[in-house]
């Protein structure tokens, strides 16, 4: 039985004292037996909201990471950094971070590397865009960055990572895919993890759907046979929302 997981993705939002106030307001309400939730801010916030998460079931996780464990690269955080600060989860390879950062297959998969050598769980985000949509490269698109994401992971680190399925053209447009559009990709994603590593992991591993989701929608995406969570965007920053996808996800 795989446990449910909401991630809220703040993206460039909040400052800290902002994140502060948003655990005030969630505490004791985006925490449900069974339900895991986690909050992936930007780097400036993960300490506070680290403190202020404390003795709540509420994770943290970040939003990137660099591969290497330490050097010479300006501007850069890296997993070691990010453990020590406490942080549990790390969101890779964003389609906002291939699309604007020169994010690549191969960097996706040394930041999972990166991730599991400091004990932190990735947040593997695939997915295709409209154009891609559109010419049936679906399947293509996610096989392609599934397999490289996974490259030279052991099965116990597989079965640990979370998958998030992003149709790019769903993201932030209000346009989300159905429930069953998106449950067919994820479906097919977990072969891809069964072809890679058996049926075991293929059990195990988690996938999460993003794009649009709301708590309107939660409910139904949460209701199909292998969507175990989203990872969401806009509906995140608000506490009452974020409260009611966690709620809906049970
Ligand atoms: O990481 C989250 C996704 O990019 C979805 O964003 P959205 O919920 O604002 O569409």
């Amino acid at each position: 039985m795989r446990t449910p997981i909401i991630a809220g993705n703040w993206k460039m939002f909040k400052t800290v004292p902002e994140a502060k106030t948003f655990i005030e307001e969630v505490k004791g309400k985006a925490e449900v037996d069974g339900v895991e939730s986690v909050i992936c801010a930007p780097f400036t916030n993960l300490p506070a909201l680290v403190e202020a998460a404390k003795g709540t079931s509420i994770k943290i996780g970040a939003q990137n990471l660099h591969f290497e464990d330490n050097g010479a690269y300006t501007g850069e955080i890296s997993g070691e950094m990010l453990k020590d600060l406490g942080v549990d989860y790390v969101i890779i390879g964003h389609s906002e971070r291939r699309a604007y950062f020169a994010e690549t297959d191969e960097t996706v998969n040394k930041k999972m590397h990166a991730a599991f050598r400091h004990g932190l769980t990735p947040i593997v985000c695939v997915g295709e865009k409209l154009e891609e949509r559109e010419a049936g490269q679906t399947k293509d698109v996610c096989k392609v960055q599934t397999e490289a994401a996974f490259k030279g992971l052991s099965a116990e680190q597989a079965a640990q990572a979370v998958i998030a399925y992003e149709p790019i053209w769903a993201i932030g447009t209000g346009k989300s895919s159905t429930a069953q559009d998106a449950n067919e990709v994820i479906s097919y994603i977990r072969e891809l993890v069964k072809g890679l590593y058996g049926e075991d992991v293929a059990s195990k591993v988690r996938i999460q759907y993003g794009g649009s989701v709301k708590p309107e929608n939660v409910t139904e995406y949460m209701g199909q046979s292998d969507i175990d969570g989203a990872l969401v965007g806009g509906a995140s920053l608000q506490p009452a929302s974020y409260i009611q996808l966690v709620q809906g996800a049970k």
